[in-house]
């Protein structure tokens, strides 16, 4: 496909197929709850600012929807880390798709493993005080690992390793409500704690919008922080 060819990206799986295909009632354990609605998958992508020629990190791409609203942004390069191989052929799919416009790499592995310098070693090293480099991290996180991975990601940033070898590479993550709250909360707020001190030592953090519960398929029992 030539590169000025429109960009015409599948339909994402309905409900019913991730029904049939993922059997949504076993796959509670890697947090499986999925954006189907493209409003909020768009509004979530929009959120992490200038993509176009940039690169970005997926994490946990599930069945592809917030992955169709980074590719129609037209990224230069996009990584998905999914740990679960079951999603493999709608991915598969969205890359051949999106091919000519977007270079998609589908990586099945643990987040928490991924080696970004290998991923992005295209990408120059950025001073820390520059500009942030062209790297963003977006994720829907699976709550199961959520705090685990900001954790070690803190760690990462404050050695200016992995992602943040870079330079200051943003983060654009969904955490249950209370958690987004507990991370933005301000001195003498009632939700500070050990997790807003940490996360307010290395980033700037910022708690843009809710997501409702009912947003996901299947519906959490929590509301969402972006
Ligand atoms: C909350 S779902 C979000 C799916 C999709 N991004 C969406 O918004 O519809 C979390 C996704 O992360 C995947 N996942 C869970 N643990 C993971 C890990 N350690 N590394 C990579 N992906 C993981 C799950 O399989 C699932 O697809």
């Amino acid at each position: 496909m030539s590169a000025t060819a429109s960009l015409r990206l599948p339909p994402l799986p309905t409900v019913r197929d991730l029904v049939r295909l993922y059997r949504l009632r076993a796959i509670k354990q890697l947090s499986q709850n999925f954006l189907m609605d493209e409003r909020i998958t768009d509004k979530i992508v929009k959120t992490a600012g200038y993509l176009r020629n940039h690169y970005v990190c997926e994490v946990g791409p599930g069945p592809g929807g917030i992955t169709r609203s980074i590719i129609n942004r037209k990224p230069k390069k996009l990584i998905v880390v999914e740990k679960d191989n079951r999603f493999l052929p709608t991915l598969e799919l969205l890359k051949e798709s999106s091919a000519g416009h977007v270079d998609v790499e589908i990586e099945i592995g643990d987040i928490l493993t991924y080696n970004f310098e290998k991923g992005f070693n295209e990408i120059p090293k950025h001073n820390w005080y520059e500009a942030p480099p062209p790297l963003h991290i977006i994720g829907n996180l699976p709550f199961s690992v959520s705090t685990y991975l900001i954790v070690k990601w803190l760690k990462e940033i404050s050695l200016k390793t992995s992602a943040w070898a870079y330079g200051r590479t943003s983060m654009t993550l969904t955490f249950q409500k209370e958690v987004a709250e507990r991370i933005v909360a301000a001195v003498a707020d009632k939700q500070r704690c050990r997790l807003s001190l940490m996360c307010q030592t290395w980033c700037d953090v910022e708690h843009k919008f809710t997501i409702p519960g009912k947003a996901f398929v299947p519906k959490p029992d929590v509301d969402v922080g972006l």
